[in-house]
């Protein structure tokens, strides 16, 4: 699986991370910044990445930010984002498996070392069940279309 990556400056620690933890599971990771501790503004990296992840079918993202909630606020904006802020390991299996999130949102304030493992390890292990689920993801994009690209 193709994966984009990028935080802000309040993410930046757990950028390199979680990069690794994914590169482990055999993805490859495209890392779109920041590469300094330097003050930026989340949306312009919640913009970057999801222009990417829908440029690229198939692919999905990964957003860092201090609490994870602006970079899943500005990322939901995009029509075909479905950007899942996860703080535990039941967050991340539902998120793929009810929402289908092609993007996944961590806090670097919130969570450990540990738990970002763990939270990891869940999205990865888990895929889409379908079914019932469907419609209701379709009816996100049917119904709450925003930014294009
Ligand atoms: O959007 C956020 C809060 O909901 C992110 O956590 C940001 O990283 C945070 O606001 C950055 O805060 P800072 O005081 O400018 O470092």
């Amino acid at each position: 699986m193709k994966y984009f990556i990028a935080a802000d400056h309040a993410g930046i620690d757990f950028k390199a991370f979680v990069k690794e933890l994914f590169e482990k599971k055999g993805h490859e990771v495209i890392d779109l910044g920041p590469n300094t501790k330097d003050r930026v503004d989340y949306p312009d990296f919640a913009a970057k990445l999801c222009k990417e992840v829908l440029a690229n079918e198939g692919s999905k993202g990964i957003l860092i930010c201090g609490s994870g909630i602006g970079m899943s606020m500005a990322a939901n904006k995009f029509d075909g984002i479905r950007a899942a802020l996860c703080h535990n390991e039941y967050s991340a299996k539902m998120a793929r498996e009810h929402n289908d999130a092609n993007v996944i949102c961590l806090g670097e304030r919130v969570s450990g070392y540990g738990m970002i493992e763990a939270i990891i390890d869940a999205w990865d292990s888990s895929s889409f069940e379908g079914g019932r689920h469907e419609g209701r993801v379709e009816k996100i994009n049917a119904l709450f279309g925003s930014c294009r690209v």
